[in-house]
């Protein structure tokens, strides 16, 4: 009888931006499952609390906090080295940093359009190419890449940000078709509008009475609605897998969403 394998245990990942939000999910969510966790933050102050509570906890994992700017490739490369060293080796990248400015197309200067490309483009290229050379060396591991439904449907105001996350799509799918040999999985998870401290500075979406995650209509989502696809993508389960990208944003429906009022259908 076949019994699915959704399992991490024992297993290394790095979690980029997991200071809050959906990477602070991730990374609480893999280290339950037993997983050593890398993770970062532009700030040491915001992100080791997180590493904190997970070594306190009795969760199987333990984490590790490094102050690393996903935009800077010596800080990448400094802060999956450190991973590595502590944790003996690096099985699993979750390129999740991300964010953006919300601005009509003809008020985004070109360091404004550069600096969402840099971010969320250039910051995942970072991390799979730093996370791939250990990979490789290893015989294998596991990447994801947070993009968002952005990146696979136009909105208003979001023109920096959807090109960047349409970027990771193509790039997921295409590095997927040329790792494939080193037995590296490279997926994708394109969320929903998805409740964070990030949504609620930028977008002003603030949702005291979140209604429960078996409700699959008309609400907005947990950042651990993401961080269960990822388990997923990353377990033994997703073994025939790669270079896909897997939605994740409940059912919007016209006049009763916040995603429709976004513009995003
Ligand atoms: C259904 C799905 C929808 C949900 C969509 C949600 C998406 C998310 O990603 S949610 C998580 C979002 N969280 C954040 O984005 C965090 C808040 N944002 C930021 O921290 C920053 O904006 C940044 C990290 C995205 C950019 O930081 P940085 O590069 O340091 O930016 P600077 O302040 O140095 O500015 C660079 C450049 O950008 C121009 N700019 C900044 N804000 C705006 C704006 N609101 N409108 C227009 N232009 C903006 C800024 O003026 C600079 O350009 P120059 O003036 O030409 O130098
Ligand atoms: N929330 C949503 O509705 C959606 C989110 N997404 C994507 O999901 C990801 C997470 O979003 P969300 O949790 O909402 O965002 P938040 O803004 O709540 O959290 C972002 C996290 O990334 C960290 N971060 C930001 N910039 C950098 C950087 N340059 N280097 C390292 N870490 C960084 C922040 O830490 P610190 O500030 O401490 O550096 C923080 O931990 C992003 O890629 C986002 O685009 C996609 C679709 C929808």
């Amino acid at each position: 009888m076949h019994e699915a394998d959704f399992g991490v245990a024992g297993e290394t990942a790095i979690v980029t931006g997991a200071s809050q939000g959906i990477g602070r999910s991730i990374a609480e969510t893999l280290a339950a499952g037993g997983a050593n966790v890398g993770i970062c933050s532009r700030e040491m102050d915001r992100v080791g609390p997180v590493a904190d509570e997970i070594n306190d906890s009795d969760v199987d994992g333990e984490a590790l906090a490094v102050e690393c700017n996903v935009r800077e490739r010596e800080q990448v490369e400094a802060f999956v080295e450190e991973v590595v060293e502590e944790f003996g080796g690096l099985d699993i990248m979750v390129n999740n940093a991300g964010g953006e400015f919300v601005a009509p197309f003809e008020d985004i200067s070109p360091n404004g359009f550069d600096s969402i490309l840099d971010l969320n483009v250039m910051g995942t290229v970072h991390g799979m190419q730093v996370a791939g050379e250990h990979m490789r060396e290893d015989g294998g591991g596991k990447i994801v890449n947070v993009a968002s439904v952005n990146g696979q449907h136009p909105a208003p105001n979001e023109s920096h940000y959807s090109t960047a996350k349409a970027g990771i799509i193509q790039l997921t799918e295409t590095v997927a078709t040329e790792w494939n040999d080193d037995g590296i999985r490279i997926n994708c998870v394109a969320p929903g509008l998805i409740q964070t401290p990030g949504v609620a500075e930028t977008l002003g979406i603030d949702s005291e009475d979140m209604p429960p995650r078996d409700q699959v209509d008309r609400r907005i989502g947990y950042g651990e609605d993401i961080a269960d696809v990822v388990q997923f993508l990353v377990s033994p389960a997703a073994a025939f897998m790669t270079g896909e990208t897997v939605t994740v944003k409940g059912v919007p429906r016209p006049g009763n969403s916040m995603q429709h009022d976004l513009g995003l259908q």
